[in-house]
């Protein structure tokens, strides 16, 4: 019988509607009422690692889902499923893709509703992520999120919509597979990135989103500062307005890394303007492209490149391809 064990952290799929119609943690999580109706084909261990809002969490708690996950695999469980807030649950999800190995499914779900709002969502996602884990097509694809029947990967999924059950989205390429009243379907290969098991995370590495007549200051309190890492937000194809120039060669010269993706919902960033501001220009300056991530993923991937010490090119490959 396969073992799967399911680490709760917390979100909306472990809170309710209180008198006032707020929505609040529960002290019981709500998922404790989920009888298993997969009795006698899965052994299903629960823990609750802490219960807090996803706006709560950050990489230090990031670190210690790694870690669990790193001990279960060495006591042979056969798959993972982590409840989690949907607020920040693709950068925990993407953390966990670049530090754990990828052949033991990791399924990440979470909820739109709380547990007594009509239509709740939080059993159902917590049913189908359990039967993704428990699927044998579910290994070797890095971590995965499973919400509202489909499964999409780690890497490129994404929060759209603030209240929509269909909130998770992958851009460009969509989701990999659909978890049907049968259980999980894939439809997709995957390549797979390598993992990088830190054990600490540095701090200070930032995310700043471009836009029209962008005002240089943020850029040059960056060249000033303890910074370790940038992430800019570009405008269309890898765009900046000119004006910021000056605060960004400050950055650079410090041999800060500075890392581009763009603002565009689809799309990957890439020096193709030759204008002043233009994506030729910068990538000549030294800033690092990143084909294909968005900006919160960008940084989780610069944040564990620089945790691991990678450093000159061999930071720049990892953060600069979306797949290594
Ligand atoms: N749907 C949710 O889980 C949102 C909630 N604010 C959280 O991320 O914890």
């Amino acid at each position: 019988m396969k073992k799967i064990l399911i680490l709760h952290t917390g979100g909306t799929i472990a809170m309710s509607q209180n008198n006032d119609g707020a929505v609040v943690p529960n002290s019981n999580n709500p998922l404790d009422a989920f009888q298993n109706p997969f009795h006698g084909k899965l052994d299903l261990i629960t823990e609750d690692l802490f219960n807090l809002p996803s706006p709560h969490i950050g990489p230090k708690e990031m670190l210690l889902i790694q870690q669990r996950i790193m001990q279960a695999v060495a006591d042979g469980i056969d798959g993972i499923v982590v409840t989690h807030g949907t607020d920040t649950l693709e950068e925990t999800a993407y953390f966990l893709d670049l530090t754990v190995p990828n052949d033991l499914p990791v399924v990440i779900t979470g909820a739109m509703r709380s547990a007594n709002e009509i239509g709740s969502d939080g059993l159902h996602n917590f049913q189908t992520a359990i039967q993704t884990a428990a699927s044998d097509q579910a290994k070797g694809k890095g971590v995965l999120v499973v919400m509202n029947d489909e499964i999409h990967t780690a890497r490129y999924v994404t929060k759209t919509h603030t209240t929509n059950v269909a909130t998770f989205r992958t851009p460009t390429f969509g989701p990999i597979g659909l978890v049907t009243k049968n259980g999980a379907h894939f439809f997709e290969k995957l390549l797979l990135q390598s993992c990088h098991p830190i054990d600490h995370v540095i701090k200070h590495v930032y995310l700043i989103k471009a836009y029209a007549g962008m005002d240089p200051e943020l850029l040059g309190m960056l060249a000033n500062s303890a910074t370790n890492g940038v992430v800019i937000e570009a405008l269309g194809a890898g765009n900046l307005p000119p004006t910021v120039l000056p605060e960004l060669k400050k950055i650079l010269d410090r041999k800060i890394p500075v890392v581009l993706v763009s603002r565009c919902f689809n799309g990957i960033a890439q020096d193709v303007y030759g204008y002043d501001g233009g994506g030729i220009q910068l990538n000549n300056l030294g800033v690092t492209f990143c084909h294909g991530l968005n900006g919160q993923k960008a940084r989780i991937k610069l944040l564990v490149g620089l945790s691991y010490g990678l450093k000159g090119k061999s930071l720049t490959d990892f953060v600069s391809d979306a797949v290594s």
